[in-house]
């Protein structure tokens, strides 16, 4: 049984000018864990993810990776975490081996162990011929793999992902779905942010819903199927937020681009 959380969080809040994103959200975490954390656009995700990362500071609450106080600055707490951005800024003019040493260095790591891993992670993930191209030239999904690449050349334990599956086709889905089970049943934590909701529902071991500030939901996806009538995540998630407008709100689009009435 898991014992000390790996992250907690009691009563976080942050506010934007005008805007209360997270309102008291208190969360503990475990190791072995994958978070699916999920919510309607704009509920505060990507905002919980940064403070995480120690990306914004002005929080109200508490926050605790590895029980260290996230408000005291802690490289060694740094070096343990990984994390794929929503929207990366990816040094476009690199190639990927540049890119992934200059990560590796950047977390301490011995530049020939780094190429050599780097090379290696890369060829797993088929990009073996464009070792040395530059990523400018890469599709979404390849810039994709470099940077989950990048999230873990140095073992971390905690991963933050979010949307990390997006440009990726369906092999190589299903290749990073099986890396983070792989990962979270050697004891790492992952905490998946996304909107896709098949592949949170089967990958994630809890799932947490972020509704109006607050945790809405949190549970396994057979503990949340037990409170709802509804049978798939994306339903539960639509219950959960009280959305059930979403033909009225398709139809009136189509007939505003339609300029006319539409049928059914
Ligand atoms: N730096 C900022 N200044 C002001 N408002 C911000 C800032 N960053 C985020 N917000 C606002 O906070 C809210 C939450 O944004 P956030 O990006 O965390 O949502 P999200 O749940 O990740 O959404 P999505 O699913 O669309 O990615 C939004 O209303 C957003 O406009």
């Amino acid at each position: 049984m898991p014992t000390e959380p790996i992250i907690s969080m009691r009563d976080l809040t942050m506010e934007f000018p005008g805007k209360r994103v997270l309102d008291g959200i208190s969360l503990d975490v475990f190791r072995g864990q994958i978070i699916g954390y999920i919510g309607p656009n704009g509920a505060g995700k990507s905002t919980t993810l940064k403070i995480l990362l120690g990306l914004l500071q002005d929080y109200k609450g508490t926050v605790e990776i590895f029980g260290n106080d996230l408000r005291n600055e802690n490289q060694d707490v740094k070096r343990r975490i990984g994390y794929v951005p929503e929207n990366a800024e990816i040094y476009d003019t690199l190639t990927p081996m540049e890119y992934l040493t200059f990560v590796g260095e950047l977390y301490g790591m011995n530049r020939t162990a780094v190429e050599e891993k780097a090379s290696q992670l890369l060829t797993v993930l088929g990009l073996e011929e464009v070792l040395h191209t530059r990523i400018s030239s890469f599709s979404k999904g390849m810039k994709q793999k470099v940077l989950i690449i990048s999230s873990l050349l140095h073992d971390p334990d905690i991963l933050f992902l979010d949307e990390p599956l997006s440009g990726l086709d369906a092999n190589s889905v299903m290749v990073v779905k099986d890396i983070l089970a792989a990962l979270a049943a050697s004891g790492k934590t992952i905490f998946y942010s996304s909107h896709i909701m098949d592949v949170v529902e089967k990958i994630s071991n809890r799932i947490v819903l972020l509704y109006n500030g607050k945790i809405a939901a949190d549970g396994s996806f057979d503990e949340l199927k037990g409170q709802s009538e509804a049978g798939s995540l994306e339903m539960i998630f639509n219950q959960l937020t009280g959305f059930d407008e979403h033909q009225q709100t398709a139809k009136r689009f189509v007939e505003l681009v339609t300029g006319g009435e539409t049928d059914g």
